[in-house]
């Protein structure tokens, strides 16, 4: 859906922010950008829908140059979330989401009840929210504002700018898990900057890994990323604890569920979904220390797992990606 093809910015003074990037998404992905302070994340995001121009390249939307179109309509059919929300301060919360469907063209009654249904969506009641004005709301809930807004004119492809940046951590997890879902069930196309490798494994489909200079390091799946990082640079960003995040990524793999055949019941402290992680997996076996846990498969349970199965896994999974 979107391909960037030698692209490069440097700004007026100098500044190489980007140089020679190559990247393309695919329709309905999560791609996450990620990378240190000041590698260019936010300038790639914004050449996307022409806040920056770049100054080398040329960056594709449906195999049409962004360039060639008029940049207030291709910003308009761009949804964009920054961090600090932007909300209008003056302005209900509803009118805040209205603003895009009337800049379409949408009558009033129709805007609103589009808007209504947009909160709903992003978990904020309406009857609570609606008459409420930015700056009665938390730091969560202004995030949620915003990608409601973002969602109003129905855009194919979104861009995030650390959009959840500014809340705190237990928030932020409740919000990517939200918006995991809605992302989902839109089948929106998503380009996400992120400083934070934690955030860009649990949501990315592939993950882009930015190093200083603007230079592309690694665009893999999270989980190639994690267990096989290109280079150095790559492995340090990724970090010392990248064998657990690696543990979040990887599936539980059928092939190391044991049969259920002569286990005790009583043996089985806990069940988890056959399409679980081998760390939510862990995570339930250390939690329930009884040596194993059971295989679920809707109501069925299809077998059990040890933490032998769970190491087993990850040395499969593993050495699958250094074959693939
Ligand atoms: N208008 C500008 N003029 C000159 N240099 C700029 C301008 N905007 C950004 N830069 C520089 O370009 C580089 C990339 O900036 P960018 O904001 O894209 O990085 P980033 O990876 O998004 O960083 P952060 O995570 O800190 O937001 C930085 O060195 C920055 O100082």
């Amino acid at each position: 859906m979107i391909r960037l093809s030698g692209v490069g910015k440097t700004y007026d003074d100098g500044t190489v922010a980007v140089q020679e990037l190559d990247l393309e998404v695919r329709r309905g992905e999560l791609v996450c950008l990620v990378g240190p302070s000041g590698c260019g994340k936010s300038t790639t995001l914004k050449m996307i829908n022409r806040l920056i121009e770049p100054t080398s390249g040329t960056i594709e939307i449906d195999g049409r140059d962004v360039t060639r179109q008029d940049p207030v309509r291709l910003r308009r059919d761009i949804g964009y979330v920054i961090q600090q929300v932007g909300l209008f301060p003056h302005q209900k919360i509803i009118a805040n989401v209205m603003t895009v469907p009337l800049l379409h063209g949408e009558s009033k009654a129709t805007a609103r009840s589009r808007a209504t249904e947009l909160l709903e969506l992003v978990g904020l009641d309406p009857a609570t929210y609606a008459d409420r004005y930015p700056h009665q709301l938390s730091g969560g809930q202004q995030q949620r504002v915003g990608v409601a807004r973002a969602l109003a004119a129905n855009p194919t492809l979104l861009l995030m700018d650390e959009p959840f940046g500014a809340v705190d951590p237990l928030v932020r997890t409740r919000l990517q898990d939200e918006f995991l879902r809605l992302q989902d069930e839109l089948g929106v196309t998503v380009v996400f900057v992120t400083h934070d490798i934690d955030e860009a494994v649990r949501l990315g489909d592939r993950v882009a890994v930015f190093a200083v200079g603007g230079r592309l390091a690694q665009f893999d799946t999270p989980a190639r990323l994690l267990g096989r990082p290109a280079d150095d640079f790559v492995s340090d960003f990724v970090g010392s604890t990248s064998g657990l995040r690696r543990l979040a990524v990887i599936p539980l793999d059928p092939a190391h569920v044991q049969p259920v055949d002569g286990v005790r019941v009583g043996d089985l402290g806990a069940a988890i979904d056959v399409d679980a992680t081998l760390g939510e997996a862990l995570a339930v076996l250390l939690r329930h220390d009884r040596g194993m846990v059971a295989v679920r498969d809707g109501a069925q349970v299809v077998g059990v797992l040890t933490p032998d199965g769970v190491h087993q896994a990850l040395r499969a999974a593993l050495a699958e990606m250094s074959t693939a």
